[in-house]
């Protein structure tokens, strides 16, 4: 069955607390955190101090997406504010697969994300070390934005990889998700979908989420 990370960058941050309960309660089995650093991606997001709040209350694993330049230089800072699973950019890592072993030695699960021009096959020398892998389905940096279709050829071209190397690594899509573009992804291959816009601005939050995960019933 599909599993749904809620995105808390589309959250009503003056109700915080309010919507990390929403999820606590709901059928989605991450919670999904975006970190910005005004670098990497032009948008600024939240750091650590918020990370740490939010990890006191959530009850689901904080998968926390560092769109960040050089992301090493955080890991300890992201497992002292709670994250269960480290999400770092191909793009931003010069030394990849020393990054993706301090995560490990951290004690956190390692996930490595593509941006969507990224091809996946960078990812073969590296596969079976990971944990999770992250397509962007949009350009990273915002919310609401639509649904790159290519990136569905890229959750077969990943599965495959997957299954030919042994890797246990499994697949999360991010980035204009909803009702329309998941059914395709999930068909592909897909096990986490990171949801945003679609779920805190839906009229029932609760029941989006819900929506979401019955596609793959
Ligand atoms: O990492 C990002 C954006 O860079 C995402 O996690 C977005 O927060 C997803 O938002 P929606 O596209 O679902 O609104
Ligand atoms: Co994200």
């Amino acid at each position: 069955m599909i599993q749904v990370a809620p995105s808390l960058l589309a959250a009503d941050f003056a109700r915080l607390g309010e919507e990390v309960s929403m999820v606590n309660k709901s059928r989605a089995s991450l919670i999904h955190i975006d970190v910005m650093d005004g670098m990497f991606v032009p948008n600024i997001t939240i750091g650590f101090p918020v990370i740490k709040s939010i990890s006191r209350i959530a009850e689901k694993p904080l998968d926390v997406h560092m769109m960040v330049c050089d992301p090493g230089r955080y890991v300890d800072q992201v497992r002292e504010a709670g994250a269960e699973i480290m999400n770092v950019h191909w793009e931003a890592c010069t030394h990849l697969d020393s990054v993706i072993r301090s995560i490990r030695s951290a004690g956190m699960k390692a996930a490595v994300t593509l941006n969507p021009a990224t091809p996946v096959m960078l990812l073969r020398d590296v596969i079976r070390d990971l944990d999770m892998v992250l397509l962007m389905s949009v350009n990273p940096g915002f919310g609401g934005q639509n649904f790159i279709p290519n990136t569905v050829r890229k959750v077969r071209e990943l599965r495959s990889l997957i299954a030919e190397s042994g890797s246990e690594a499994v697949i999360e899509i991010d980035g204009g998700v909803n009702l329309e573009t998941a059914p395709a992804l999930i068909e592909a291959g897909a096990d986490i979908l990171v949801a945003g816009s679609y779920v805190f601005r839906a009229s029932d939050p609760f029941k989006a989420i819900s929506d979401l995960i019955d596609l793959s019933e």
